[in-house]
Parts: structure tokens; C-alpha cells; sequence
């Protein structure tokens, strides 16, 4: 039995969700939030009729599982068609996942998982072929509600399978975890993203590729059309995330910016140049700092006008929401500027967070919030991306922790 691990950060975005996915530039980083996917590959059973595929999802506390021989029949295929190339889930594919999948009952209550499990199936079929296995998942990350839990979930997917099918391979460990995590080399982390930009693209519809590439890469970056600029920080940003608990769908909230910039093409276009040149600005003012050519309260005053800016436009893009207004207006109680990341309609707030502000207003600011029932986070930001798991992991026994 061959045992291996993946773990991959969730993200915020400090500017520009939504304009990015039509050429603006936004700027991302990491969080300390992570999902983690195990993998058991089992042998070839003797018995052949007896080989399944199976998924534990701990978070929503589901299992599913297929007969190999059924996953070959539908999919028409066995032997995975090489993954050192990443290729893209084609619609007969898709269709095929679709009728696997209903031969499932999903709650009704959690039917948004069938993304998920699409991505899953299309992502294991293509690398490991239709061998027998058992992944086990589970996250940090709340589902859907703009941490990019999607991206984390395809990466770590996307990264013990390509460690399982030996296309992928660890280069050393993380100093100070000792928890058996290591890194990955560049060629192998980019091979990686573009697989999991395969798996996004069945969850998202139309992704920029910004989560995956920030999931993968770690740190914090600016992208802008496919292209990603490392940015160094070395006095990271202080964010407080908020989730308003309120339940959304990245999909929707994109195809829904998509269409009102088809009605409206010249003022939504202005909308997202407006974008890029916040985005632009958040990116050159973070890389001044770290290079101490800026002092650290400019640095906050300058980062909260363009956030304040940036919520405006997104507001104008029609991804708001009453919950996230509630955050926007609470905070700014406490002279704090707000604006809603990831695709909004709900979903998480960033809050950030001066250097000079208390512990004690810090903790008055949180409390205010969670009487609304919205739940904060205090989180580390611009860390590692995706690291991965070589077996031998002392902490693996069939689960991840
Ligand atoms: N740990 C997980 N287990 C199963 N599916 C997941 C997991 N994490 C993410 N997903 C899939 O990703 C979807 C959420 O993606 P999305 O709407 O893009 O929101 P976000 O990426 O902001 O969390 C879920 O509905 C599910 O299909
Ligand atoms: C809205 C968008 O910019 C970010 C979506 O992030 P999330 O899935 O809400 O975490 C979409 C994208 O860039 O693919
Ligand atoms: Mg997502």
C-alpha cells in the first residue's frame, strides 16, 4: 500500500477578484488555512471485481466511492493518459462524471459538493488512470465563501496524485515544522498549478487562475492575464477575515459580472481598468515597503483608501451583499476600512488591520462582529503554497490531521 499527502494554502485577495477574470491585475496571498488530501494507493486486487475508488470528504462528513470496472466503463478509459502534460476535461468527459455521479445520492442540502467531486473524478481518472485507491480530504478552509477552498481543494488534489503517479517529487523539509511536510521544486509547482487549473475551471466555469497559482506558489503575488509577479513582503499586512456565513457560489457570481459587463461594455470596462490601476498601486506600495522606502502608517493609510476604493467597484460589479455592508459599517465604527474578497455575494470580509491599533480594540472589533453570528479569523499572511508528503508521514494513518 503506497501512502502519500498534499496540503495547499487557501488565499485572500487584497485587489481585484472579478476584474482579474477579465484582464485586470489583482493581488493575492496566502493563508495559513489549509486543505490536506491523503492517498492510499491500494495494489491490483487479485479480485478484480472487488477494486473501488474511494473519497472520504471529512468536512461535509461524506464517502463515496466507485467500482474501478464501473469508473472504466463509463469514462471508456484505464490507463491515465499521462500526466505530465495537463489537459482539459473535455464536455463528453464531463457528461460521463455527471452520470457516475448520479448513480449517487447527494443531499439535496449539500448539492454545490457535485462540483467538487467532479473535479475530483476528472483530476484522479487523468493521472492515476482507474487504479484502485482511497483519498481522504479535509480543509481548514470554510467552503465557498471566498478563501478559495475550490483552488486549495484542486491543488492538494492535484498534488498527491502527481506525487503517487512519480511526476511529482519533494525536495527537502520546511525548517521548524517536523511535522514531515516538504517542498516542491518550481517545474514540479508548475506543473501542478496547471493541473489544478483544469480541476478549477470544472468548479468556476471561467477562473483567472489566480487562486490556484496563489494556493500553489504560496506568498504574495500579482497576476495579471496569466502571468504572476512574486512580491516581496517583509512586513506582511494584518488582515482580520470575517465570514458572514452566508452561503454563495463563485460560478454564479462570475457568470453574473460576465453578463452585466456584456449589457454595459464601456462602463464595466472602465470598472475594471479602475481595477487595474488599484491593483497596480496595492502591488507597488506592498514592494516599497519592502524595501523600506515607505513608512508602515503610509503604508496602512494608502492600502485602506484603495481597499475602500476597491469594495466601491466591486459594488458597482453587483458581487455585494446586506451581510457584507454589516461588516463594512461595523468596522468603520472603529475607524476600520473593509472590503469583501474572493467572489463576494456573501462569503468572507478583509479588515486590515493597523500596527498601532490595541489588542483590547482588536478584541471589541471581533466581539461586535460575532454578535451579528459572523465568525472571525486571525491569520497569517503570504506563507507557503503547496508541500507535499512522501509516505513515511507518523502523523498518516489513514486520516489526515
Ligand atoms: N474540502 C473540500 N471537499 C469537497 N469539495 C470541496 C472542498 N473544498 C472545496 N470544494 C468544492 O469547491 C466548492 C467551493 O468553491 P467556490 O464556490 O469557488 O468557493 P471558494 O473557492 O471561495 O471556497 C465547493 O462547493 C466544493 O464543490
Ligand atoms: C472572483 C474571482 O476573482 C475569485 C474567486 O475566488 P473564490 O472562489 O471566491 O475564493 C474569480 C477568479 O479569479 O477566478
Ligand atoms: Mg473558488
Amino acid at each position: 500500500m503506497e501512502v502519500c499527502a498534499a496540503r495547499a494554502p487557501g488565499k485572500i485577495i487584497l485587489a481585484g477578484e472579478h476584474a482579474v477574470v477579465h484582464g485586470s491585475a489583482a493581488v493575492a496571498a496566502a493563508i495559513d488555512l489549509y486543505t490536506r488530501c491523503s492517498l492510499c494507493l491500494m495494489p491490483l486486487a487479485d479480485d478484480e471485481a472487488a477494486a473501488t475508488l474511494e473519497l472520504d470528504l471529512k468536512d461535509p462528513g461524506l464517502t463515496f466511492s466507485w467500482p474501478c470496472g464501473r469508473l472504466r466503463e463509463v469514462l471508456l478509459t484505464d490507463e491515465a493518459a499521462g500526466a505530465r502534460e495537463a489537459r482539459p476535461c473535455s464536455p463528453d468527459r464531463l457528461a460521463s462524471i455527471a452520470r457516475l455521479l448520479e448513480e449517487h445520492e447527494i443531499p439535496e442540502a449539500k448539492i454545490w459538493l457535485s462540483a467538487g467531486l467532479s473535479a475530483f473524478l476528472f483530476l484522479y481518472t487523468s493521472i492515476l488512470g482507474c487504479r484502485p485507491g482511497k483519498v481522504t480530504v479535509s480543509s481548514d478552509l470554510p467552503m465557498g465563501s471566498g478563501l478559495g477552498s475550490s483552488a486549495a481543494f484542486c491543488v492538494s488534489m492535484s498534488g498527491v496524485l502527481l506525487t503517487a503517479a512519480g511526476v511529482v517529487t519533494a525536495v527537502g523539509g520546511i525548517s521548524g515544522e517536523g511535522m514531515g511536510w516538504e517542498l516542491v521544486g518550481k517545474d514540479d509547482l508548475e506543473l501542478v498549478n496547471r493541473w489544478a487549473f483544469q480541476g478549477e475551471k470544472i468548479i468556476h466555469g471561467k477562473p483567472s487562475g489566480i487562486d490556484n497559482a496563489v494556493s500553489t506558489f504560496g506568498s504574495m503575488i500579482k497576476f495579471k492575464k496569466g502571468e504572476l509577479t512574486n512580491l516581496k513582503s517583509s512586513n506582511p499586512v494584518k488582515m482580520l477575515i470575517t465570514d458572514t456565513r452566508v452561503g454563495r457560489n463563485t460560478k454564479a457570481l462570475v457568470a453574473g459580472v460576465s453578463e452585466r459587463a456584456s449589457r454595459h461594455s464601456d462602463a464595466m470596462a472602465s470598472v475594471f481598468n479602475a481595477v487595474n490601476s488599484i491593483s497596480e498601486e496595492v502591488s507597488s506600495i506592498v514592494e516599497l515597503a519592502a524595501n523600506d522606502e515607505i513608512a508602515i502608517t503610509s503604508k496602512e493609510e494608502k492600502l485602506a483608501e484603495l481597499m475602500e476604493m476597491n469594495q466601491g467597484l466591486l459594488q458597482c460589479m453587483g458581487v455585494s451583499h446586506s451581510s457584507i455592508e454589516t461588516v463594512l459599517r461595523t468596522t468603520l465604527k472603529f475607524n476600520l476600512v473593509s472590503k469583501l474578497t474572493g467572489a463576494g455575494g456573501g462569503g468572507c470580509v478583509l479588515t486590515l488591520i493597523p500596527t498601532m491599533l490595541s489588542n483590547l480594540v482588536l478584541e471589541k472589533v471581533i466581539a461586535e462582529l460575532e454578535s451579528h453570528s459572523f465568525r472571525c479569523f486571525k491569520v497569517e499572511v503570504g506563507g507557503q503554497g503547496l508541500q507535499v508528503c512522501q509516505g513515511g508521514c507518523s502523523y498518516f494513518n489513514g486520516d489526515v490531521v
